[in-house]
């Protein structure tokens, strides 16, 4: 009575009971054709020793759409061709071992429309704890036309957001205040005021600055945005401080938000540890009431940065331009924190393009058309000061905020100077890449140069020369192989 024939009416070896192999359950099809509506996923797979990559590749499909360990009987009852995600190219990771890129294809219905929730539950949500693989990580996806229109995207965007500032042509400039912890409202004002006054258009909360005994946030608020308004009065231009709203709650996000606006701020922010659904939540309403989104992207190294497990930043970076934050922090490649050039260039570019083209160099591995979601603002901050402005403006471009917290705050003259550095090196190094000069060869005589009219980017340039964090990143692209076989 071993036989599935015998025992029931079904003549299929899929239906046998006990455990079968996830490929024989249909979770693999090398055969398969790839829709214009499927969500594709590429996964980093390490398989246990021992375990057959191609049936680790359908082992995620399955646990990542219907399946579980043993065949059940009542997806007779459901359409499960259709909705078992298939698994349909597997190849070596070059220059690893036991490293294989597997690419799997879901039906495009097996998501609720605008929701990331419901696609992390998928396609995160049990996957990275399987037994059989060693280390799992997401490296990319391609989301269909079809699903993207069912988000709202960055409600501002760049070009709004640089029609509402009227700053076009240059970076945009901005200051983390620092120290993170501890001031007072009112000297938290002062912060702000100096360093917009100096030339910045935005200072900012940082990650984990809320509403702590030593500041409440409404003290925060009142005291930053009295800092905006009088500089905007002396300087004539529009400035900014993002508010960061994170809390406990989504009524105590609510709450900061309504009040931020209520008294004239023009951003607010969040942090990426709220989770999809608050930010979400928040983007709506900043669409609602006419606010920029501000995204610090606080945890992600956590799962982020390891180059054989976790969630590819790439990943992340779609899943908030679809979320709808207008800003998110990308990476500096030359500061403090983890960014390889390429792979910074390639969230870059999944933040700003309009339409992706496949460049393994840069860790894009699918063609993808936004469809129209509005382009999403990179910040670019963590350890970075004037004297790196014409690495700066090389990696990264034109369409990026740069913002220096120790390195405005830090000023020896006090954060006015630290401003006026910034803003004058960065002024220096547009105009000498507009001029057409080899600005990146020629950079630290054009910030010498500069420093010739203006002290306070002397004293910087002094103070912070010699700076540098020359580490090895953890996180290295190492597939530049073109693939055997298109993945999509
Ligand atoms: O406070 C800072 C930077 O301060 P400073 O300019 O003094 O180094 C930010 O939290 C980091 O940029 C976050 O990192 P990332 O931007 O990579 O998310
Ligand atoms: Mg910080």
């Amino acid at each position: 009575m071993n036989d599935a024939s015998e025992r029931t009416r079904i003549k299929s070896e899929r239906y046998e009971a006990g455990v079968i192999p996830y490929k024989k359950m249909g979770y693999w099809d090398a055969d398969y054709t790839v829709k214009e509506s499927d969500v594709l996923c590429l996964f980093r797979v390490t398989p246990q020793p021992g375990v057959d990559p191609i049936e680790a590749a359908a082992a995620i499909a399955g646990e990542s759409s219907t399946a579980t360990w043993t065949v059940v009987w009542t997806d007779l009852l459901t359409a499960c061709d259709v909705y078992r995600a298939k698994a349909y190219f597997v190849e070596e990771v070059p220059n690893t071992q036991n490293e294989f890129f597997a690419f799997i294809a879901y039906e495009c219905d097996l998501f609720e429309e605008g929701s990331i929730a419901n696609l992390t539950a998928s396609i995160i949500g049990n996957v990275f704890g399987f037994k059989a693989v060693k280390c799992l990580r997401l490296e990319d996806m391609r989301i269909p036309y079809a699903y993207l229109k069912t988000f709202i995207g960055p409600a501002a965007g760049v070009i709004v957001e640089r029609e509402r500032l009227d700053v076009f042509g240059r970076p945009l400039l901005g200051a983390t205040v620092k120290p993170k912890l501890g001031l007072s409202g009112k000297n938290y004002g002062r912060v702000v005021y100096e360093g917009l006054k100096g030339g910045l258009d935005f200072l900012k909360d940082d990650e984990n600055i809320n509403s702590q005994p030593f500041m409440r946030w409404r003290e925060r608020y009142l005291y930053v945005m009295e800092g905006v308004n009088k500089a905007a009065a002396k300087t004539g231009a529009v400035k900014g401080s993002y508010l960061n709203v994170t809390a406990a709650t989504m009524e105590d996000m609510y709450e900061r938000a309504e009040f931020a606006k209520q008294i004239g701020s023009v951003i607010i922010m969040i942090d990426l540890v709220i989770g999809y659904t608050a930010i979400q939540s928040m983007c709506i309403w900043g669409r609602k009431n006419d606010t920029i989104v501000h995204l610090h992207r606080a945890g992600h190294s956590s799962y982020t940065r390891q180059k054989n497990h976790g969630v590819n930043f790439r990943v992340i970076c779609k899943w908030m331009r679809m979320s709808g934050v207008d800003h998110i922090h990308a990476g500096t490649v030359v500061g403090k924190l983890e960014g390889d050039p390429n792979a910074v260039k390639g969230f870059y570019d999944t933040l700003l393009l309009t339409t992706l083209k496949e460049n393994r160099q840069l860790g894009i591995f699918f063609d993808m058309d936004w469809a129209s979601l509005r382009k999403c603002m990179p910040v670019a901050s963590g350890g970075i000061h004037c004297g790196q402005m014409h690495q700066l403006t090389h990696l990264l471009g034109e369409d990026v905020v740069l913002q220096f917290g120790g390195g405005t705050i830090g000023h020896p003259d006090g954060i006015q100077s630290g401003a006026t550095a910034n803003r004058v090196a960065l002024e220096c190094m547009v105009l000498a890449k507009n001029e057409g000069r080899d600005y990146l060869k020629e950079g630290v005589d054009i910030l010498k140069t500069a420093a010739k009219d203006c002290r306070p980017l002397q004293t910087a340039l002094d103070l912070w020369k010699a700076i540098t964090f020359d580490y090895a990143s953890t996180d290295t692209l190492d597939f530049e192989a073109t693939p055997t076989k298109s993945a999509s």
